[in-house]
């Protein structure tokens, strides 16, 4: 298994070339400014609206998504996966040039067919594993976060050691960047969010604060015990592993998570995930979420107005109110 660290890319493969960076949201503000910090020439791609104005705010020329293009020798699109294979036909292949190279930080559009880029064009995708605030994040405190990397065209033979030189700029060399296709990247990510890192998470830590709050006890030690803990047995966990984890518990609670949590997650669970897995190979999830889309968001929206009126929402709000270190 080869993984690329510092000594593998070569940031002089940016030198004097502009990276347009297109979209500036939770992605694109932070692999901007860590291009920036690097040394990078960074160009913001945006439209008119609060992004434009944020990266102003920020220091950054922001031109349109077509002049972003057509000034650019490396177009990241860090738009919502939704909205790029529109914004990519209008406004980015019209102005592409032979030699450019095209990035994608998920490969969604490109696997699922959502995109499809002319041959003369480099096609890569560096994929941060982590949300865009802790790519910033984690980058200002002299770290980073691993990345994957995928070369789905060469056009130039240059297409692998730009990318590898963006994922520097970006701050993922320092920790990690792991070679893979579109293919493994797009499916294994749909997969992870889905089943474990969002809807898995999301679905266990609801379903432990209605248990206690259901049998009486208190929505604030409900939420202490459930959502506001999970992050600091997780931390253990991102330090070194299960065992690290289990280390720093008591072993009360060791032998109680050794007995009980294949009781929660059960060899039915396990067969869910298998069928979500196989949902998500066979494109179902993805026709479903862009059909969602064309239909104006009509489930999204009624389950997130759902979502934000669960108490674990109210009286999570309230609790960190006195927790002003907890970022807003
Ligand atoms: N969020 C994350 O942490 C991760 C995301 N990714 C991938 O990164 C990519 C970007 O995701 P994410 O950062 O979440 O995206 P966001 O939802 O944060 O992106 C929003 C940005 O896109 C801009 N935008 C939307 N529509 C248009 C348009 N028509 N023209 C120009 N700009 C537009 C918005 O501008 P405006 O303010 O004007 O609306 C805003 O700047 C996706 O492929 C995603 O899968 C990968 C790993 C993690
Ligand atoms: C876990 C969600 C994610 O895949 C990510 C932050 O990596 C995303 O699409 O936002
Ligand atoms: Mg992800
Ligand atoms: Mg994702």
């Amino acid at each position: 298994m080869k993984l690329f660290y510092e000594n593998d890319a070569n940031l002089n493969e940016l030198a004097g070339k502009t990276v347009a960076v297109v979209g500036y949201g939770s992605q694109g503000h932070a692999q901007a400014q860590n291009l920036r910090d690097s040394g990078v020439q960074v160009l913001i791609g945006a439209r008119p609206g609060p992004s434009w104005k944020q990266a102003e705010a920020d220091g950054f020329e922001v031109v349109s998504v077509a002049e972003a293009t057509q000034r650019a020798a490396v177009v990241q699109i860090l738009m919502p996966d939704e909205r790029q294979a529109q914004v990519y036909r209008e406004e980015i292949a019209p102005h592409l040039r032979a030699g450019q190279m095209l990035l994608f930080s998920h490969g969604f559009n490109i696997h699922f067919g959502q995109i499809v880029p002319p041959a003369d064009v480099d096609v890569a995708m560096i994929a941060p594993k982590s949300p865009g605030h802790l790519v910033r994040r984690v980058y200002e405190q002299g770290g980073g976060v691993p990345g994957l990397l995928a070369v789905y065209q060469d056009a130039t033979g240059t297409a692998k050691s730009r990318a590898l030189a963006y994922a520097k700029g970006i701050g993922c060399t320092r920790a990690g960047v792991f070679e893979t296709s579109f293919q493994e990247e797009t499916e294994t990510d749909l997969f992870g969010e889905q089943a474990v890192l969002c809807g898995g998470a999301t679905a266990l830590v609801k379903a432990g604060f209605e248990t206690l709050t259901e049998a009486g006890y208190s929505p604030e030690i409900a939420y202490f015990e459930c959502l506001h803990e999970l992050k600091l047995i997780v931390d253990l966990m991102y330090e070194g592993g299960l065992a690290r984890m289990r280390y720093s518990i008591s072993d009360t609670a060791e032998f109680g998570d050794y007995m009980t949590g294949s009781r929660i997650v059960t060899d039915e669970t396990k067969r869910e995930m298998k069928k979500v897995l196989t949902e998500i190979q066979q494109g179902e999830f993805a026709k479903k979420w862009i059909l969602e889309n064309q239909a104006g968001r009509p489930t999204y929206n009624a389950i997130k107005r759902q979502e934000a009126q669960h108490p674990i929402e109210q009286v999570g709000a309230q609790l960190r109110e006195m927790m002003t270190w907890i970022a807003k």
